[in-house]
């Protein structure tokens, strides 16, 4: 038995080598090709960014179009976001700016969208993620924006308002807390520590489960992790990206109050992106404080067909009942429909911003 297996195994090993061979001699065309288009780019205009979005999100979205399987769709986009990501690195380094250290969601979701192929920069606060980016320490950024438990992300929302950087990109990303702890169990535990939005998510399942656990806020769930890795006493709500780079012991998984629990995160940077045949639109809107004001900002956009996906409203800070609107359309902004439905709504809005067109995932 185990030597017909073996005289089976050999020759469909002895093809998968043959295979891989040629997939190494494809792969290396392919940087070849791409270092070729970072030269070009490069002779026709130094500034010209190598990091081409709607480029990237064609190449894959045509690959899952000309797939018949059984490679799956999701296996194809992970295995060429990695191959583009390479290909882009050898063209010229990009560094993605985020919150947190090693672990982090952020740093998960950074990964996901741009590939293994970046320089990491690490940082403390989302005001430090734009900053570095608008300072051109990072070429681009990575925050989140919402969450499917706890809604928008307002210091995300408040940076976009007063940011000079676009949109270039979003990524969903389901989020799977753990109760996270030195020695793998709650012996000696007295305090739990997550980013604020993270205990929120978590507060149903803290209050019926461990409601004698201080409840205290760390600068993100990867800091929280960290300082669990020095302190006995404390339990970490983090990912298991977390665990994995501090040590720590998995005490409860999945503690999220929603098991569906998901973080749309945003791509930023100082590029303008252009159409890639599915996009999506965010501009934030300000319009007077009178009746039917919001009706009358949302119907250019029925007017010109144009479908909203995202309707978040935060204060303007006047003291006045004033919101700033932040909104999600379908399309690109060079698309005719949505052409017409900006140069509408911008007639009758009090404050107008357009943060960026991007390729739709
Ligand atoms: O087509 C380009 O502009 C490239 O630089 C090549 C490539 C790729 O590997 O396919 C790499 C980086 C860009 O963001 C887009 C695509």
């Amino acid at each position: 038995m185990a030597d017909s297996l073996k005289d089976k195994l050999l020759p469909l090993r002895e093809k998968i080598d043959s295979i891989d061979e040629q997939i190494l001699g494809l792969l290396n065309e392919r940087a070849k090709a791409a270092l070729a288009v970072g030269d070009a780019k490069k002779e026709f205009d130094a500034n010209d960014p190598i990091l081409k979005p709607e480029r990237e999100a064609q190449v894959i979205r045509r690959l899952q179009e000309l797939n018949r399987g059984p490679f799956t769709s999701q296996a194809l986009e992970a295995v060429w976001s990695q191959i583009i990501s390479t290909c882009r690195g050898l063209e010229s380094e990009l560094a993605v700016a985020y919150l947190g250290p090693q672990g982090s969601f952020s740093e998960e979701a950074a990964l996901q969208h741009f590939g293994h192929a970046i320089r990491r920069v690490r940082c403390d606060s989302f005001d430090e993620v734009f900053r570095a980016v608008e300072a051109g320490q990072a070429n681009a950024g990575m925050v989140p924006v919402e969450n499917s438990t706890e809604g928008a992300v307002n210091r995300t929302l408040d940076l976009l308002l007063n940011s000079p950087l676009r949109v270039l990109g979003e990524r969903s990303m389901y989020i799977r807390h753990n109760l996270l702890t030195q020695s793998g169990t709650l012996e000696g535990v007295t305090r739990v520590m997550a980013h604020p939005q993270a205990l929120a998510q978590c507060q149903d399942w803290l209050t019926r489960n461990q409601p004698g656990l201080l409840r205290e806020t760390a600068a993100s769930n990867a800091e929280a992790a960290r300082i669990a890795s020095q302190d006995p006493t404390v339990a970490a709500i983090a990912g298991e990206g977390a665990a994995l780079a501090w040590g720590l012991g998995i005490t409860v998984p999945g503690i999220q109050d929603d098991a569906q629990n998901r973080t749309r995160f945003l791509a930023i940077g100082n590029i303008e992106t252009l159409p890639s045949g599915d996009d999506k639109t965010s501009i934030i809107l300000a319009v007077p404080n009178r009746p039917g004001a919001v009706y009358d900002m949302l119907s250019p956009l029925a007017a010109n067909g144009v479908s909203m996906t995202r309707l978040e409203s935060r204060p303007a800070r006047t003291g006045q009942w004033e919101y700033y609107f932040y909104i999600d359309l379908l399309g690109h902004r060079e698309e005719p429909s949505v052409r017409q439905a900006l140069t509408d709504l911008k007639k009758q809005v009090a404050f107008f911003k357009v943060l960026g067109s991007y390729p739709r995932q």
